[in-house]
């Protein structure tokens, strides 16, 4: 294996139990991210892509195989040094934000940083300065319940790179937004990939694979390249 790599997957898979019978939705997936790379996730409704990705951020426990994140196998971790390992090295970007609805955005994006330890006024500061970077800079203080879908995506988003994780998970990142707030996601996304953060996006927007670096297509359990059409 490559042991600088940011995540590793080596056979992986994951059956559930339907009454009696198993049912078999990853096999054999083999995966290896670099610091900075962006890779797209694509495949058919139901073949796996969810589950991929929560066994890629230690949220669910594969059935074979093994995840490394940077040589550290999340499964062989108690669940707080597990939660601490997510908050030090990952971002998750689900379809449903799970978004604090008592917190206002600015709460929200800064409580990676405050359970990281970052004191209250610095890290309110670097979340207004991420949600500023996300074209939410005029909508601080409002709560979740006073935000639109596509701006609760963005403040979801803001609170998953806040930290500047070496590795961020997304599940369709930019389906609710406009396209000026895509690319603003987007251009986001390269910055950060630039400073060393992996990107794992899960997407069916053929323009979003595109901007990723490789696309990975979930077939029958398995992830396989997609050649690229010349541009
Ligand atoms: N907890 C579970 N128990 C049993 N089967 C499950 C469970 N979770 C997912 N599955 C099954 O695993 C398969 C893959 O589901 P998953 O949600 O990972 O697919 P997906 O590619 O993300 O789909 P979509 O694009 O529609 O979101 C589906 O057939 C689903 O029914």
């Amino acid at each position: 294996m490559s042991n600088d790599a940011v995540l590793y997957c080596e056979n992986l898979g994951r059956t559930y139990r339907d009454g009696n019978r198993l049912v078999s939705v990853l096999d054999g997936v083999q995966l290896c991210l670099q610091a900075g790379e962006k890779i797209a996730v694509v495949g058919a409704s139901g073949s796996g892509k969810s589950t991929l990705l929560n066994l890629l951020g230690g949220l669910d426990e594969p059935s074979a195989g093994r995840v490394l994140m940077r040589g550290q196998d999340l499964a062989t971790l108690s669940e707080r040094e597990r939660c601490r390992w997510r908050n030090r090295h990952l971002g998750f970007v689900y379809q449903f934000h799970h978004l604090l609805p008592e917190f206002d955005a600015r709460e929200n994006v800064a409580m990676p940083l405050l359970i990281g330890g970052i004191g209250r006024s610095a890290a309110w500061q670097q979340a207004a300065e991420v949600l500023e970077q996300v074209g939410m800079g005029h909508r601080l203080k409002h709560r979740p319940g006073q935000l639109s879908g596509g701006e609760r995506q963005r403040v979801a988003i803001a609170r998953a790179l806040v930290t500047t994780p070496d590795c961020v998970l997304m599940d369709e990142p930019t389906g609710n937004l406009d396209p000026e707030s895509a690319a603003q996601v987007l251009a986001l996304i390269d910055s950060l990939s630039a400073g060393k953060t992996a990107f794992v996006v899960v997407t069916h927007d053929p323009h979003i694979a595109r901007r990723m670096d490789r696309t990975l297509e979930l077939v029958l359990g398995a992830l396989r390249e997609q050649a690229r059409e010349p541009a």
